[in-house]
């Protein structure tokens, strides 16, 4: 079998997935869950970590910016810093939500910024690739969501070495630039607690504790246009 197009281009040369291999795709985005409170000690080794960066960096990019950097932290002095942006942020939060709501969103644990062994800091270098990015033209955050695309995969790559990643956010960007040193030009995109678990919830923790329930998938597809359905389309029927 060739391994070149008609114009010489590389192609992939075994490029279908067994079935094993894609249950294991669908498995490890059906478990990936965000982790706040299961954290274990335990360092992460490099080689795993590696991957996980690996895999973080061959996320899709517009105009392949690749706009991403990483910030390892592991030095609690520096964990401890960032967790006090948290508890600041927290707290302002907390006077957001309205009475009831706001006890209950105090009771929950949103972050494991102490407990885990390692944190990433993902961040976006805006100008990475020049001032007119392929693909940016006419949506100049495009940058940010490839960061987040990478995000995404290094979730994923974490759930299948079977670490835990928590995607910390109640934490105001200038407080998170001065705990990390990220200069002003670039935008911190994601905090994250990576480490082994003692247990991975089945379903996402804001559902158990009746936060939020998951909407049927059912109700957020459409046709040829914004809320158009019949309501007998077979794809309804096969999301179930
Ligand atoms: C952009 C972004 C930002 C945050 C999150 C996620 C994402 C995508 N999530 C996790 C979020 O609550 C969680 O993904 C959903 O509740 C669904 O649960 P699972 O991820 O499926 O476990 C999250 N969780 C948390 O405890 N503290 C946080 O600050 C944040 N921030």
């Amino acid at each position: 079998m060739s391994t070149r197009d008609a114009n010489d281009m590389p192609i992939q040369y075994d490029p279908a997935f067994t079935l094993d291999e894609r249950v294991a795709v669908y498995r490890c985005i059906h478990t990936r869950r965000d982790v706040r409170g299961q954290f274990r000690p335990d360092p992460v080794p490099d080689e795993v970590l590696a991957r996980l960066l690996e895999a973080a960096h061959h996320a899709p990019s517009v105009g392949f910016m690749q706009p991403w950097d990483f910030i390892i932290v592991r030095d609690p002095a520096v964990k401890r810093k960032v967790h006090a942006a948290f508890a600041q942020a927290h707290a302002e939060a907390a006077e957001m939500f309205e009475d009831e709501q706001r006890e209950r969103y105090r009771r929950l644990k949103l972050e494991g910024i102490l407990d885990a062994p390692v944190g990433i800091c993902v961040t976006c270098d805006r100008a990475r690739a020049g001032k007119v990015v392929l693909g940016r033209t006419h949506q100049p955050e495009m940058d940010l969501y490839s960061a987040v695309c990478a995000v995404e995969n290094l979730w994923l790559a974490a759930r299948a070495e079977n670490l835990g990643v928590g995607w910390v956010s109640i934490l105001d960007y200038d407080a998170l630039r001065q705990a990390l040193g990220i200069p002003p030009e670039i935008q911190p995109i994601a905090y994250l607690c990576v480490g082994a678990v003692t247990h991975f919830y089945a379903k996402p923790e804001l559902e158990v504790t009746g936060w939020r329930r998951r909407l049927p998938l059912h109700d957020l597809v459409w046709f040829d246009g914004w809320h158009k359905r019949t309501g007998k389309e077979p794809l309804l029927d096969a999301i179930g």
